[in-house]
């Protein structure tokens, strides 16, 4: 993804119908394939200066796709005024340093932490050993897997990267599912059972928890699945995923 920002110098009587213009543009931005993101912002300490952010697919597809695209037309027809306006208008590519603010907290803090999962995972696997479906596929699990498997959920989760430090990370997971033809029976009682478990040692119950929570055991285990299958060729090397809140953050009052 590229970044194009565009710094425009509004005056003050022009504002309202400027921001009404993009808003309108908007609709073409919203469906153009081109588009990743847009976000036009004002300036509060000088209002006459407004900022719009558009992530596009690549500078190319902005600039040959987008520019010779079915949707140009009627975008440019609502902002051709402003046009002269622009103080600035370029790509940006962005760095490796991104990432969230501490205004909304993990998944890992707000389950609890490392002893949380650790919760978790003991109490899963007693019940997995003993299940008549998916315990034989464990009979000879490492004595660490529950501590192994409570942190690479805390890592996935936002917490501490201790699976990718001191146990292999990506690579060491994937290998461990490889050949093992989980079924989708079985991938569906993992799944029952964690959920037991989560209910078991009391992790939290709100839905925005539980959603995000389910979210990614609903995608890890189709993963695992898939990857177990014989002949799969996953890729060896990747990080291990982060997942957050997704469209409904914790209710925060
Ligand atoms: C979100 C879904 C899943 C996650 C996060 C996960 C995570 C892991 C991890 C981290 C390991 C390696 C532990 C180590 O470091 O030694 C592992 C191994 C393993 N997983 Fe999964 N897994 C998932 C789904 C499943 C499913 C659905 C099954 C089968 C029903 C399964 C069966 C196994 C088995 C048999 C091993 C090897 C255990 C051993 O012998 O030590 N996994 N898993």
């Amino acid at each position: 993804m590229i970044v194009e920002y565009l710094r425009y110098r509004i005056g003050q009587a022009d504002a309202p119908e400027f921001e009404a213009a993009y808003g309108r543009a908007a609709a073409s931005l919203a469906a153009a394939p081109q588009c990743v993101d847009y976000e036009l912002s004002r300036c509060v300490d000088e209002p006459e200066w407004y900022v719009l952010r558009i992530g596009w697919t690549s500078a190319k597809d902005h600039l040959e796709g987008f520019r010779g695209g079915e949707h140009f037309k009627a975008f440019f027809a609502e902002i051709r005024p402003y046009v002269q306006q622009i103080e600035e208008m370029r790509h940006y590519e962005r760095t490796a340093v991104r990432g969230n603010g501490g205004s909304v907290p993990t998944l890992y803090d707000w389950a609890g932490g490392a002893e949380a999962f650790e919760r978790l995972t003991e109490t899963f696997y007693e019940q997995v050993l003993k299940d008549d479906l998916i315990g034989p596929l464990f009979a000879g699990m490492d004595p660490g897997h529950p501590r192994y498997v409570a942190m690479w959920l805390s890592e996935v989760f936002g917490g501490p990267s201790r699976y990718s430090d001191e146990r292999g990370g990506y690579t060491h997971m994937v290998t461990q599912h490889l050949g093992r033809a989980i079924s989708d029976a079985q991938r569906r009682r993992w799944v029952n059972l964690l959920m037991d478990a989560a209910d078991e040692v009391g992790l939290p119950a709100d839905p925005e928890f539980r959603a995000a929570f389910a979210g990614y055991i609903e995608w890890g285990t189709r993963i695992a699945l898939a990857n177990s299958q014989p002949g799969a060729k996953p890729p060896m090397q990747a990080p291990v995923p982060h997942w957050g809140w997704g469209v409904a953050p914790p209710y925060l009052p």
